[in-house]
């Protein structure tokens, strides 16, 4: 594959340039926004129902992954979301800037819904609404404090920790453990490669702008998914015979590299709602059985 295919959109290609190094390899910019909501309800951000809102895209495997948790750990009714346009649009008229937008109204994309909460019209104005000395990207997932009017975290891996075990009090599924302390050393040692080839490697072969970086991260990529492969061959699940937050990790990838989940993936794009529906009921149902 000629590295420049997967650069579809002029929006994202511009964006992505501004992520790649002086090699034209894809360089991720750490999150910045690291508070942690916790089960004690002295902390500064404490779990309470109604309080957090997460704001997402279905296009982004990082938000997704906070979006299964929340709907596996049973945090509906605690936690509201909102979902953002599927493609880059200018964030303000007064400089060149492309990212997240919300629709006006909620009849005009599909999928995607106005900001009800905030009233914002992109992801950046809720990073200049919750600090006014922000200066990093504007990503998503986002998790909104209603409470402080602040973001509390924008950096997924943590999000979901905070789902799977600070909100057991009001989660509707609490015994569910993705992270359990008898497997931790092999999940971590799981998502590690799993972060680097697969979940960030994907990345660094879309948003390559050299050949060079592009080749490296493709074959790094395909033997990870070869060792996928094989170890799902000889057992249920990534880490063994538990479904855990690794195999999570790893699907919201996977769904976006295979053929058919692609065509699903472009059409929740294009706020079809069977490829919406399609999509929700392998991340449900496919992962399970
Ligand atoms: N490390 C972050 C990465 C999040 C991320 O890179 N999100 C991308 C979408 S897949 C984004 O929102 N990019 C917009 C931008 O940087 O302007 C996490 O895991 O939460």
């Amino acid at each position: 594959m000629v590295l420049m295919d997967s650069l579809k959109t002029r929006s994202m290609a511009q964006a992505a340039l501004t992520w790649v190094s002086k090699t034209g390899a894809f360089v991720a910019t750490p999150s910045t926004i690291r508070n942690f909501i916790s089960k004690d309800q002295t902390s500064q951000f404490p779990a309470e129902s109604g309080r957090y809102h997460l704001y997402l895209s279905y296009a982004c495997p990082w938000a997704s992954r906070c979006l299964a948790y929340l709907k596996l750990k049973g945090l509906e009714k605690a936690i509201g979301y909102t979902v953002v346009k599927p493609i880059f649009e200018r964030t303000k008229e007064t400089d060149e800037h492309f990212g997240w937008v919300f629709p006006a109204s909620s009849t005009e994309e599909v999928g995607a819904d106005p900001d009800h909460l905030n009233g914002a019209k992109s992801v950046r104005e809720l990073y200049e609404l919750g600090s006014s000395n922000y200066s990093g990207r504007y990503s998503v997932p986002v998790l909104w404090d209603k409470k402080l009017k602040t973001i509390v975290n924008n950096e997924s891996s943590e999000i979901i920790r905070m789902f799977n075990t600070e909100f057991n009090e009001i989660a509707e599924n609490a015994d569910l453990d993705l992270y359990p302390s008898h497997l931790r050393a092999v999940i971590d040692e799981v998502n590690e490669w799993v972060f680097d080839a697969i979940n960030y490697g994907v990345y660094k072969c879309g948003f390559a702008i050299k050949q060079g970086p592009y080749d490296e991260a493709v074959v790094t990529l395909y033997d990870a998914l070869d060792k996928c492969e094989d170890i799902l061959s000889k057992q249920r699940y990534i880490c063994g015979n538990e479904f855990t937050e690794a195999d999570i990790r790893l699907f919201v990838t996977l769904i976006r590299c295979r053929k058919l989940d692609v065509d699903v993936v472009l059409g929740i794009e294009r706020g079809d709602d069977n490829a919406v529906n399609s999509w929700a009921s392998l991340l449900y149902n496919g992962i399970e059985h």
